[in-house]
């Protein structure tokens, strides 16, 4: 999907939904954030958006412009609590505050866990977990300073079922579900509400880090036997991040296709040892059948 599909894509939010509303996107400037920025705009939001790689935020905020959005961009990492606390100073200064964080920045490497090093571990843990929380805890704390209600989503992943290849991103993401959960209820006296959107596979730039047979094996990795795409994702952040979804705080809404019930993603290739083949497989005897 491009910028121009997405500007124009039918969507079930009320136009001026976020009119005077002030929204950061973490890792806006591609696939799923860039997305869900694109409808915040289109929903009159004020954007904010942050990510490492000032090219891709500056053609993200290039486009967003063209929709009418007042919008800044950031270049820094959320595995930097220095950065974090910068970028909030940068936002309440530009912006006036904040109204919505959206934390969609991550990612991972595929690797078997029985491989993984310490340094590979720490750096998608601190991205996804750590950064994560950094950006949460400042978010709260400026809502907490000014008195002004808040609200944050969180982009998991369909975890559910474990996830083979990406143990240590099933291990940061999990801990982001209980996170949310936990200050859910911390912070709902501070008039703030935090959920998850838990996408299974959505077809984003971010599967270029995936072989081919990995990608296959994404897009027949759910009942549907096919891919989400970013403005299934967006519409799920967008309802959480509205008055609409008022009364849901602490709470993760799965956007995957039914993947939690069937489907086997591989992020390096589907092992020999789970590969089926019904019609040789051979069933113990006390099940053999008869047939006439
Ligand atoms: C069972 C039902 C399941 C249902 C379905 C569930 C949902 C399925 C989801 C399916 C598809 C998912 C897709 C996506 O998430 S797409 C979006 C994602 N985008 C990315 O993943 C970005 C790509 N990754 C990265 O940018 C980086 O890897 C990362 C951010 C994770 C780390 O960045 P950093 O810059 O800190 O790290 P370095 O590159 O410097 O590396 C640090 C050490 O990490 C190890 N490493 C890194 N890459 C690899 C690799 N390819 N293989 C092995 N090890 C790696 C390594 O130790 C690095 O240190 P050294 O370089 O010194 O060795
Ligand atoms: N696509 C899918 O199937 C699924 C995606 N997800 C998750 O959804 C989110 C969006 O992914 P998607 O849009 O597909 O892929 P992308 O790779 O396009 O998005 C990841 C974004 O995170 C940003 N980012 C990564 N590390 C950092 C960091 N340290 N500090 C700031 N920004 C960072 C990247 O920006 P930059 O390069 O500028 O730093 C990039 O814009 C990710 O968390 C991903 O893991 C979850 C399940 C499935």
């Amino acid at each position: 999907m491009s910028d121009d599909d997405f500007a124009q894509r039918p969507t079930a939010l009320r136009e001026g939904a976020f009119a005077g509303k002030v929204v950061l996107v973490s890792g806006g400037g591609s696939g799923i954030g860039r997305a869900a920025a694109i409808l915040f705009a289109r929903l009159w939001a004020r954007l904010v958006l942050c990510g490492r790689d000032a090219g891709k935020l500056e053609s993200a905020g290039t486009c967003l412009a063209r929709l009418g959005a007042d919008v800044s961009t950031h270049a820094m990492s959320i595995r930097s609590p220095e950065a974090v606390e910068t970028l909030f100073a940068e936002v309440v200064d530009r912006h006036g505050g904040l109204d919505l964080l959206v934390n969609n920045a991550g990612g991972q490497f595929a690797q078997a866990s029985i491989d993984i090093r310490p340094k590979g571990w720490n750096a998608v843990v601190d991205t996804n977990l750590n950064g994560t929380f950094y950006m949460m805890q400042a978010a709260a704390r400026h809502w907490r300073d000014v008195a002004r209600p808040g609200c944050i989503v969180n982009v998991v992943a369909a975890i559910w079922r474990g996830m083979p290849q990406v143990a240590h991103t099933c291990a940061a993401r999990a801990g982001v579900v209980f996170l949310s959960k936990t200050v859910a209820t911390e912070w709902a006296p501070l008039n703030i509400r935090v959920n998850c959107v838990a996408p299974g596979t959505i077809r984003t730039e971010g599967f270029g880090n995936y072989s081919r047979e990995a990608r296959a094996s994404f897009s027949q990795a759910n009942p549907t036997l096919r891919t989400g795409d970013a403005w299934d994702i967006a519409q799920a952040i967008a309802y959480l991040g509205s008055d609409t979804a008022g009364f849901i705080t602490g709470e993760t809404l799965n956007v995957d296709g039914g993947s939690q019930n069937w489907g086997d993603p591989w992020f390096l290739g589907r092992p020999e040892y789970f590969e089926l083949n019904y019609a040789e497989a051979r069933l113990p005897e006390n099940l053999e059948v008869q047939v006439q």
